[in-house]
């Protein structure tokens, strides 16, 4: 037996899947493997989950109504530990089995469609490799297979050979080639379970955690290249990560998910400056959402709180009815600007230091320890530094509340701003337009 025919008997492998590609919204249902195919190399298409249900005893893993993701988009999957996103991926794979609902791949429905005829390559956090293979035979398996498979649509031997130098550039393979799994560290052969997914350019890419086991400069260069790759291929990628820089660096979709749901869906930048939820606000961004519950008076555009005040313009954007009493008012540390403290504020009286170099609080800036001044509108906080830490690019303060069950709140202060020592009185005002407003019986967002 050659070594590629020793290597064909290995095929049961399912997440090597099709070598082909995801089948087009045009192409009927009941199409042939080899249409469905043929079609979706021509133009690949988006993923549908309609009424998707999956428990495993009497635990609900995945509850979706409905989730669309856009074809050619690059969608980051993004949630707590078990909130159900490897679940949700192994499904659109066809590694698992939904209790009940469809998944449809360019309109195509693929509920009852093993693996191997999806046209999906799905590389997992520890993707199993071929043990016996060398890196360079992993990577170009299913290339050869597929040559083998039709000589004509095959790709020839020097494509194949182009297509791996190019690839394990890319990630850094080129002088492990010749080397066996078992010679390589957990990083390592992460690689070259993503190398050997991206090698076949798939139409739909699934990738669960893919770039976790790799070091941060790999990791920065990998997430670069995975994006350019998907410009150049305009295939649809979904991933599946932990991590914050990723979900809303490398994505033109996000999915956040908690509880098995969808908790919102969108562009990063919808999702990260208008959270649906107070589940969103606090789960995205680092360090999270700082969250007050404050007590609208008057004509509700006046808000008060332990060590908090706020003016809100007299007419929010897309607030419809009175806002609920008690209200939830959240806003980023990055959106908060710290402010002089007034010597008669009765958080005041400890001192500022300031970083080398840094230029002084910024000048002109409203110095009472209430409200926002005059007709300013926005958040004012006020507090006591409680914990300095510094991150490269700036500097996080972590505040305790000013005023008895005000909490703790964190402000961000950029580059080499001046920072609070700690002990020292701090306010902070954030503008209304980087307000949030949340229900605090449901979290849900009031403000639009
Ligand atoms: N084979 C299984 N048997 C029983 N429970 C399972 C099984 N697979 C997953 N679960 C449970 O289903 C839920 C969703 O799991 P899933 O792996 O999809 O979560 P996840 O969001 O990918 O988590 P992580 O980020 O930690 O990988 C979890 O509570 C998990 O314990």
């Amino acid at each position: 037996m050659t070594d590629l025919g020793r290597e064909m008997t290995d095929t049961a492998d399912p997440t090597t899947a099709s070598p082909t590609a995801a089948p087009r919204a045009d192409v009927p249902p009941q199409a042939s493997r080899r249409d469905r195919s043929a079609a979706a190399e021509a133009a690949p298409d988006g993923i549908t989950l309609t009424g998707v249900e999956k428990r495993y005893g009497s635990h609900p893993a995945l509850d979706v109504p409905h989730l669309g993701v856009p074809a050619g988009s690059f969608t980051v999957v993004v949630g707590p530990s078990g909130c159900g996103k490897s679940t949700g991926l192994r499904i659109i794979a066809g590694l698992e089995t939904a209790d009940r609902g469809r998944v449809l791949l360019g309109g195509v429905d693929v509920t009852d469609a093993p693996p191997g005829e999806r046209g999906v390559a799905l590389v997992f956090q520890d993707f199993a490799l071929y043990p016996h293979m060398t890196v360079e035979r992993n990577i170009d398996f299913n290339l050869r297979l597929a040559a083998r498979h039709d000589r004509r649509s095959g790709l020839s031997r020097a494509e194949i050979s182009t297509r791996v130098a190019e690839v394990c550039a890319m990630l850094g393979l080129t002088d492990l080639r010749r080397r066996l799994p078992r010679q390589l560290s957990g990083g390592e052969r992460q690689r070259v379970g993503l190398a050997r997914a991206i090698v076949r350019r798939p139409a739909v890419l699934l990738l669960d955690e893919p770039l976790s086991s790799l070091d941060a400069l790999l990791r920065q260069r990998a997430r670069a290249e995975l994006v350019r790759l998907h410009r150049e291929l305009g295939n649809t990628v979904v991933l599946v990560t932990h991590d914050q820089l990723e979900a809303l660096s490398m994505g033109t979709n996000l999915v956040v998910m908690n509880g098995g749901r969808v908790a919102q869906t969108g562009p990063p930048e919808q999702v990260y400056h208008r959270p649906a939820d107070t589940f969103v606000a606090t789960f995205l961004g680092s360090p999270p959402m700082n969250l007050h519950t404050a007590e609208p008076t008057g004509d509700g555009r006046v808000l008060t709180g332990a060590g908090l005040s706020a003016r809100l313009p007299a007419t929010p954007a897309a607030r419809s009815g009175p806002l609920p009493t008690p209200v939830l008012v959240g806003w980023r540390p990055a959106d908060g600007t710290l402010e002089p403290v007034n010597e008669d504020d009765p958080a005041a009286g400890s001192t500022v230091t300031p970083n080398s170099a840094a230029p002084p609080c910024p000048a002109g800036a409203p110095a009472s320890g209430g409200a926002p001044a005059g007709d300013e509108t926005g958040v004012v906080v006020r507090g006591v530094a409680d914990v300095v830490e510094f991150t490269g690019d700036g500097t996080v303060v972590t505040c305790v509340s000013a005023a008895e069950g005000g909490g703790q709140w964190a402000v961000s202060v950029r580059g080499r701003d001046r920072v609070p020592a700690v002990g020292a009185a701090v306010r902070v005002h954030v503008p209304a337009d980087r307000v949030h407003l949340f229900d605090p019986t449901d979290g849900r967002r009031v403000d639009g």
